[in-house]
């Protein structure tokens, strides 16, 4: 099948502007923004929206701060012609919004979409017709000179009717629909023609549509420079344009429109309409807003936005969907998750956004930080270590996060799902055996002054279940401790490294102990205690690790278990 494509297709042909400018443009301000949710997007949908959702769609376009915005299609039905009715004789538009009506080239249509507007402030009337040779052929069966007849009468009627209610500020929108499928001259004379039809000098929105996107970007930026040339130096000209995403490539063809001169972009929240939808608004907003550019557009509580579309187009955004989607901010593999701890552990207030991997912070958009790290089994230590002392402020040493990680990889390969933090705590417990170690019951003495060996330290501790009896003598109650146990399970025990930290404040307190032990000659393990005194913590700690070793060597006492007791409590 695919072998057809030669012969079947043909290849969109560049239009060799070798003059483009549109290459070095930085975007550094925000184009006029025009929702077309309850036009584009409402004619895509399985079930267009009824009054109520049209309604609550309208005033999260409002809040969100959309200054001019396509309502409806009021020749299409009642439905349609009643919103717009209902907006203004409620008096729902606010002084600073201007509302957009759209309507073919056909005389009644033409008349009940003004109908439809009477008594409005501000209205853009928005006309079109198809202008590429396929349409012109196929839907019209007309020639070029018919198309500006059509586009001439039209534009006309709607002269003469806006020309009677000098009430309502009228601005005339053209559309040569199919614009980025046609000859740039077919286009160039529809737009004068309509130009000349509603009134030279009178404002006007030439409005250049991907109405099927049908090249790479870049072809249309040349097409929408050679248009913006033709329009230069002529201030009640504003240009639009008004991408759909076949290709894939909405975002990118408005933003080049832009380099490319438009001054202003029609779309959807999130890429709702036609087929594969129109321009995604939020998406090219939220790209400006990421360059350190003001959108004007207001996205703070991006969830509540996604909720609201959700419910008025009865269509889910995708989990991976830019800026919005449940995904986006969250990062499952090992060396995202590494790159990204270490930086918010390096960020400092004020500070520019650089943390990898995030390229807005996701707080911007009402996000918090907790869905940013999740574990899998593609996830490494930082991850891990990450969700222990974001959710429980387990601040873990280095080689205990790569000892523990590998805890947590024998449990993905078997289970093979999500952990959570809760998972992953309980894992750490139960490895470490962090709320099951109970302190030893000990006396201390400080016997023979300062200096080494000073600390005496005796008593009786449960290892497996059974009762240890230990005694010995250190420079602190800790090496003190350790000693005793390891005399009293005939092995060496050295303390190489000790970490500790407080969790939580007030009466809430705790002091966690790490103690990475040396047992025997070579076998290396991390215990964890945890405990409202930071000694008891310690103590609880190295009977962690000792439960979490293998002692091989006899014990010194009856009442002592077994290293395999040892190494299975
Ligand atoms: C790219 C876009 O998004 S354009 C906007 C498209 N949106 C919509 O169509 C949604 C609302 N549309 C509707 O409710 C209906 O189509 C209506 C009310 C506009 C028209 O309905 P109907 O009169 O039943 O006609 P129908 O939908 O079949 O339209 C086709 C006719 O309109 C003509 N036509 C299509 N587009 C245009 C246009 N832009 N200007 C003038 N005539 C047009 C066709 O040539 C055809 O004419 P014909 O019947 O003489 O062959
Ligand atoms: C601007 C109008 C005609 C449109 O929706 C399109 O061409 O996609
Ligand atoms: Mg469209």
């Amino acid at each position: 099948m695919l072998k057809q494509a030669a012969s079947k297709y043909q290849a969109f042909r560049p239009i060799g502007l070798t003059d483009r400018t549109w290459p070095d443009a930085v975007l550094a301000q925000a184009p006029v923004w025009l929702s077309t949710d309850l036009r584009d997007g409402n004619q895509a949908l399985i079930e267009p929206m009824d009054a109520a959702r049209k309604l609550r769609m309208f005033e999260l376009l409002v809040r969100i701060g959309f200054k001019e915005i396509e309502v409806g299609f009021p020749a299409a039905s009642q439905t349609d012609f009643d919103f717009v009715r209902k907006l203004i004789e409620e008096d729902l538009i606010p002084a600073d919004v201007t509302i957009q009506v759209m309507t073919p080239a056909r005389a009644e249509l033409i008349e009940r979409t003004v109908e439809a507007v009477a008594g409005a402030r501000r209205v853009i009337v928005h006309v079109y017709n198809a202008v590429a040779p396929v349409w012109r052929r196929v839907v019209f069966g007309l020639e070029v000179p018919q198309v500006m007849q059509l586009v001439d009468e039209h534009v006309g009627l709607v002269r003469r009717l806006t020309d009677d209610r000098p009430d309502t500020q009228w601005v005339l929108q053209y559309s040569p629909e199919t614009f980025s499928l046609a000859e740039l001259e077919v286009s160039l004379e529809a737009c004068e023609t309509a130009i000349a039809a509603w009134g030279l000098g009178r404002p006007i929105i030439l409005n250049l549509p991907t109405t099927v996107e049908n090249a790479t970007p870049n072809v249309f930026a040349d097409q929408v420079e050679w248009m913006v040339r033709r329009f230069r130096d002529r201030p009640e000209i504003v240009v639009s344009v008004h991408p759909h995403n076949d290709r894939g490539t909405g975002t990118a063809s408005a933003e080049l429109a832009l380099m490319a001169g438009a001054h202003r972009v029609e779309g959807c929240l999130f890429g709702n309409g036609e087929r594969t939808g129109n321009l995604d608004l939020v998406n090219v907003a939220l790209n400006l807003y990421t360059q350190g550019v003001d959108p004007g557009l207001d996205f703070s509580d991006i969830d509540e936005v996604r909720r609201t579309v959700e419910h008025c187009n009865q269509l889910p955004v995708h989990p991976r969907h830019p800026y919005a989607g449940d995904l986006v901010y969250t990062s499952f593999s090992g060396s995202h998750q590494d790159a990204i701890k270490k930086a918010f552990a390096q960020r400092r207030d004020g500070d520019v956004w650089a943390i990898p991997y995030l390229p807005i912070d996701p707080k911007d958009l009402g996000r918090s930080y907790e869905a940013v790290i999740r574990v899998n089994s593609q996830s490494g230590k930082g991850g891990i270590a990450y969700l222990l002392d974001s959710e429980y402020g387990l601040d873990l040493p280095r080689r205990l996060q790569i000892e523990f990680s590998q805890a947590v990889q024998q449990v993905m390969d078997t289970e093979g799902h999500e952990l959570t933090a809760d998972d992953l705590w309980r894992l750490f417990d139960s490895e470490y055996h962090v709320s099951a170690t109970a302190l030893p019951r000990y006396r201390l003495q400080a016997s023979e002054g300062q200096g080494a060996q000073a600390v005496r330290l005796e008593g009786e501790c449960e290892v497996a279940g059974r009762s240890v009896a230990f005694a010995g003598h250190g420079d602190g109650p800790i090496d003190a401790f350790v000693q005793a146990m390891g005399a009293a399970l005939g092995v060496s025990v050295r303390v190489l490294d000790y970490h500790e930290h407080a969790i939580g404040a007030g009466a809430d307190a705790h002091a966690v102990a790490y103690l990475e032990l040396r047992i025997g000659a070579s076998q290396t393990v991390y215990g964890v205690g945890r405990d409202t005194d930071i000694v008891a913590a310690s103590l609880k700690a190295v009977l962690s690790g000792l439960q979490r070793a293998t002692i091989t060597v006899s014990p010194a006492s009856a009442d002592v278990p077994t290293a395999n007791e040892l190494a299975g409590a």
